[in-house]
């Protein structure tokens, strides 16, 4: 089978997309060759999936403006000029299927696949469906999704079907090969380990919150590892080097094998974006979530709220954040084994094992 995979910006819609290919490989239904992603080159996909081994395209686009109405103009050409690239990449690689994640670029590129009368798709992972992802409802074949929340917001009922997050599966086959927290880092496998980080971006408001605690986590029978997000690292490192934090908490700009990671820690403090949620409830990993007040919609508190209503996570809201509400969540899930059990069973309820190969299914269907 011949895929175009699109989407990008952030993690969230490319280790969907990651997982996939994987399993694809895995599972002998497609080859490297048969395989391309397009993204941008100013997203994190122009790091992740080049160094993955997997044949990557970009094409220039970037979004619409509500507050500078005039850029939109330049942004108009951009799309023009997009499309036609995407045409060019279209014909020249001659796909079977096209599938998009969300993001500017798959808007253009899943469009003319569609156009072009290939079979297309789009996964959507969030509980509010993205501006691409509903521009392209109208026009694929099928519409895969993980919260019935956002199933709701397309008009297209009969393109729909339930997936889940390709993440999920991806994170519970590695679930076996797991990072040894001694070697890679020297910590002690022996302590509970708490990992805090902001999504695939990092996240100002947590890294404050993580500076101004640190003196009171080193205290703890538990450590930390603190994921900065790339962008914040330099500074943070900085303001860091007359300060003696202790060896129990590790301080890291980016985990490249998340996978590998997620399945030792006993809790993690993070924002609720779709992926990083779909990874902590197929390990059952008890969740404190800082929702982003700076997402469409507010979609991260709605993802947020719904595992704390299944029991899977406390939510705190960043305006509501401060040091004693953040360290006494951590210390109820660690200290209190009943608390952690329970959440951890509730998490593990929500999580879906095959959604891979789900999205899969649908494809095959696509291809025939
Ligand atoms: C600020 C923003 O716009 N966030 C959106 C973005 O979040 P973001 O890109 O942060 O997406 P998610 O939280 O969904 O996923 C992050 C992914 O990055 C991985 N990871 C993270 C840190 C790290 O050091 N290493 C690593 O591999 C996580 O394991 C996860 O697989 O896309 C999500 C999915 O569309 C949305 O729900 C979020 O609202």
């Amino acid at each position: 089978m011949r895929i175009i995979f699109t989407g990008g910006g952030t993690g969230g819609h490319i280790y969907p997309i990651m997982a996939i290919i994987e399993r694809l490989k895995e599972r002998n239904l497609a080859t490297n060759d048969e395989i391309l992603f397009v993204g941008t080159k100013n997203g994190l996909e122009a790091k992740i999936v080049p160094a993955a081994g997997v044949n990557f395209k970009t094409i220039e686009m970037r979004g619409f403006s509500r507050k500078h109405i005039i850029s939109n103009f330049a942004t108009i050409s951009l799309f023009l000029k997009a499309t036609k690239k995407a045409q060019k990449i279209i014909n020249d690689f001659k796909p079977d299927i096209v599938m998009g994640t969300g993001g500017y670029v798959s808007g253009a590129l899943v469009y003319e696949a569609a156009k072009l009368k290939i079979p297309t798709l789009i996964h959507e992972s969030n509980s509010v469906v993205g501006v691409a992802n509903k521009f392209l409802g109208h026009y694929v074949n099928k519409i895969c999704y993980t919260f019935d929340d956002a199933a709701k917001q397309f008009s297209e009922k009969k393109k729909l079907v339930k997936t889940g997050n390709p993440r999920s599966q991806q994170v519970l086959n590695l679930s076996s090969t797991k990072i040894d927290l001694q070697s890679k880092w020297g910590l002690n496998p022996q302590i509970p380990t708490v990992l805090v980080f902001g999504g695939s971006r990092g996240a100002l408001a947590i890294n404050r919150i993580m500076l101004k605690s640190l003196t009171r986590l080193e205290t703890k029978p538990y450590q930390v590892i603190w994921v900065t997000g790339t962008y914040y690292y330099q500074k943070i490192a900085e303001k860091l080097t007359n300060v003696n934090y202790g060896e129990s908490i590790k301080i890291l700009p980016y985990v490249k094998d998340m996978p590998a990671l997620l399945p030792k820690m006993i809790c993690v403090v993070s924002r609720s974006g779709a992926t990083s949620i779909a990874e902590f409830t197929a390990l059952g990993v008890p969740a404190i979530l800082i929702p982003s007040p700076n997402v469409t919609n507010n979609h991260q508190m709605k993802n947020a709220l719904d595992l704390e209503k299944a029991g899977a996570a406390t939510v705190i809201a960043e305006s509501e954040l401060n040091i004693n509400n953040f360290i006494s969540s951590i210390d109820h899930i660690v200290l209190d084994r009943k608390y952690y059990t329970e959440m951890s069973k509730a998490s593990k309820k929500l999580g879906v094992s095959d959604a891979s190969d789900e999205v899969i299914r649908v494809m095959q269907d696509l291809a025939k």
